[in-house]
């Protein structure tokens, strides 16, 4: 066989880390080069330029543009090169079919020698690689653009090389569920998430190379690996489709700038260029308009924690149905017919009657209203200012701001704030629409407004885009799906985890979701790799998920302290400080119900050092101490989790069920719980 031993093995890695580096420095020094041609090139031109024609200078400009884009590439591969020089490849399989190929080694990146042509390292992303991924030894198969390739796996081995130097290797004969996830998910966390590439479990690579599904929607449990694997199908089809689609083609929209920060170094690992985010709220300006002023979902959910107004709560719970949003639809589809009265419009004395408005209206296509109104008015102004012309009448230029107002007057609402308004009125809740100070929307209306204003005046749409990223779907309400769908008209990748909503209220399942997009594909995860299986299990009774199977990986005990006074509490929390700073995590999550709660904490321990607090105005995710609210804390993980105050005065709530189920599952090794008086009824 072929590098049999680790000798062999260590081998055959010191030649390939040799061949690695003699490209690097061939690369390293041919960018030199070019970076002072193309400052040759510049200086040249711009000595010259007095004496160039326009044509020379296009030329000249056309050339720096060349060996810019051209030294760009070269940057590209270096940089993909620095990445090998590192770890060159994590796995190898023999793979045995007709055409009798057999090792494979995989990594970040191919690599070929350069002499002879011959692939040496294939890319995770390639064809032949999922079989890595997806089969075990015996006969085996692979899907190749041209069809399915069938063949037998031989071997599969698995490798920890950094810095050229490999740690370990391991024979892997069944799934890679076994040492090499075990080690890579006892480690303490990075600052920021990080790629999986070596580990990625089947079900999880299925979701990776899905090509298929238009939207894909998952649902999948507290530490399923969702926003990773979502990362990897990105970087796997940019890898796919290298010729038509380009990182600024694709957008994540991500519940926070923290998150954002937090998931940011899994692109650039995989040697891609990040992709782009959008929150919420931004989209919500950019159809609004920056005067519109509203609530935000944050604001909406600590209303929600500190109020707890059942009349509130009311509004948000109408306004998250897929009945609302079919009866918005009903609503907006049927405006002309029940709100615009076409009417005589008289102009320097002539009439243009009723019925020639009605009629010209509905021989136009499907438009929004206000559209079609304008429309309308300049065509009616044309043909009246030819009839003028031809009955030699004066025909005055006001008149076609006229002709536009009074057919405007024939609708009977004047903005789309009216005609939202006016939807409660329609299904006979006027109760349910209430402005809070200074004409503020409640969030809760932000997107049904947003809708209203689409259907009734439409706006420009995200037309570039070519695959949209959704995390946290469970936050989102239909109607904001409908949104989406009404904004990006590509392909979608949905994912979240129903049992984390911040917002039970308004949380959105993976059947509401999939209403708004019948076409879509919808998948489970349900292998959870973040908490041991003593966190996960103390999770679970908080809020049971049937369906959670957790890695096998064991752990301490979470501890809940009850304290006699908030002294004591404060102590505690102290003392569980010190021990992280002894200890050897790299960071301890503080999370609490509510931001107020954050914020006072923050205020009582600011003594301490790195101790900071992370709110939705942060930017950054980083290492140490941080104190934070569960809201913000999602999607995020910590080596260590403290939750302060779980009373049952502090949580008691449905709302507070999920919230404490959301900031236990953030840990991925240690957890603590401290409370004064009686422990919450969530805890058993
Ligand atoms: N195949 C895997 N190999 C190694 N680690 C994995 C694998 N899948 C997931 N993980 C790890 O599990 C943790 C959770 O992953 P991730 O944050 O993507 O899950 P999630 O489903 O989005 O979580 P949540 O919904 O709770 O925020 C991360 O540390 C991630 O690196």
């Amino acid at each position: 066989m072929f590098n049999s031993t680790e000798r062999e093995e260590k081998a055959y890695l010191s030649s390939i880390n040799e061949l690695i580096e003699d490209k690097y420095v061939k690369i390293s020094s041919s960018l030199n080069g070019s970076s002072q041609d193309i400052a040759e090139m510049k200086k040249e031109f711009w000595e010259n330029i007095a004496d160039m024609d326009g044509a020379e200078k296009a030329a000249n400009r056309e050339q720096i543009h060349s060996v810019i884009s051209s030294s760009e590439n070269t940057a590209d591969i270096k940089r993909d090169l620095e990445k090998l020089r590192n770890s060159p490849y994590f796995a190898r399989i023999d793979y045995k079919d007709d055409s009798g190929r057999l090792p494979v080694y995989i990594g970040i990146k191919g690599f070929r020698d350069e002499e002879t042509k011959k692939s040496l390292i294939s890319d995770w992303r390639a064809p032949i690689s999922s079989v890595f991924y997806d089969c075990e030894i015996g006969p085996a198969s692979f899907n190749t653009p041209d069809g399915v390739n069938e063949g037998h796996l031989e071997l599969k081995r698995q490798y920890k090389i950094s810095s050229g130097e490999m740690q370990y290797m391991i024979e892997s004969n069944i799934s890679i569920d076994d040492e090499v996830l075990q080690k890579e998910l006892s480690s303490t966390s990075d600052e920021k998430m990080k790629n999986i590439v070596a580990t990625i479990q089947k079900e999880q690579n299925e979701v990776i190379r899905n090509e298929n599904a238009g939207v894909l929607i998952i649902q999948g449990a507290a530490g399923s690996g969702k926003t990773s694997i979502a990362l990897h199908r990105i970087a796997f089809m940019l890898y796919r489709y290298k010729n038509t689609i380009s990182s600024s083609d694709m957008l994540v929209l991500s519940p926070n700038k923290v998150f954002g920060n937090y998931i940011s170094n899994v692109l650039p690992e995989l040697g891609e260029d990040n992709i782009q985010e959008i929150g919420f709220e931004e989209i919500a300006v950019d159809v609004l308009g920056k005067k519109v002023k509203f609530q935000s979902f944050a604001e909406q959910v600590s209303s929600l924690l500190e109020e707890n107004d059942p009349e509130e709560r009311g509004r948000i719970e109408y306004k998250s149905t897929v009945g609302f949003l079919d009866m918005l639809d009903d609503y907006l589809s049927n405006l002309e017919r029940d709100y615009f009265k076409a009417q005589d419009v008289k102009l320097g004395g002539v009439v243009l009657p009723a019925t020639k408005i009605t009629a010209y209206m509905a021989g136009l296509p499907e438009m929004p209203l206000k559209k079609k109104m304008d429309k309308t008015a300049r065509d009616m102004a044309r043909r009246m200012k030819d009839f003028f012309e031809k009955k030699h009448r004066e025909w005055k230029t006001e008149y076609a701001a006229e002709m536009k107002r009074k057919i405007e007057a024939m609708f009977q609402f004047r903005s789309t704030m009216e005609v939202y308004e006016n939807f409660y009125t329609f299904i006979g809740r006027p109760e349910l629409f209430r402005l809070l100070p200074k004409r503020m929307l409640e969030y809760s209306d932000v997107f049904p407004m947003a809708y209203t204003k689409i259907a009734f005046e439409s706006i420009a749409d995200y037309g570039y885009v070519r695959h949209l990223l959704v995390d946290e779907m469970q936050d989102y309400t239909p109607v904001q799906y409908a949104v989406i769908g009404k904004l990006f008209r590509c392909k979608m990748t949905i994912l979240g985890d129903s049992n984390q909503a911040v917002n039970p209220y308004s949380a959105s399942s993976i059947e509401k979701i999939s209403s708004v997009f019948p076409e879509s594909e919808c998948i489970r995860l349900c292998k959870s790799y973040r908490s041991t299986i003593e966190i996960s299990d103390f999770a679970q009774a908080i809020s049971t998920n049937p369906d959670i199977v957790p890695v096998e990986r064991h752990g301490e005990l979470p501890v809940v302290y009850g304290c006699e006074t908030e002294k004591i509490q404060t102590e505690r929390i102290r003392k569980i400080i010190d021990g992280f700073r002894t200890g050897s995590y790299k960071n301890l999550g503080i999370i609490c119900r509510t931001q107020r709660m954050a914020e006072e904490l923050y205020g009582q321990l600011k003594g301490e050092d790195s101790v900071s607090l992370l709110d939705f105005t942060s930017t950054e995710f980083t290492d140490g101490i941080i104190i934070t609210s569960a809201h913000m804390s999602k999607g995020l993980e910590f080596d260590q989790v403290l939750i302060p105050n779980v009373s049952d005065h502090e949580y008691h709530t449905v709302m507070d069920q999920k919230m404490l189920y959301v900031a236990c599952t953030r840990a991925m090794h240690k957890l603590d719980l401290t409370y004064v008086g009686e422990k919450t009824r969530w805890i058993l």
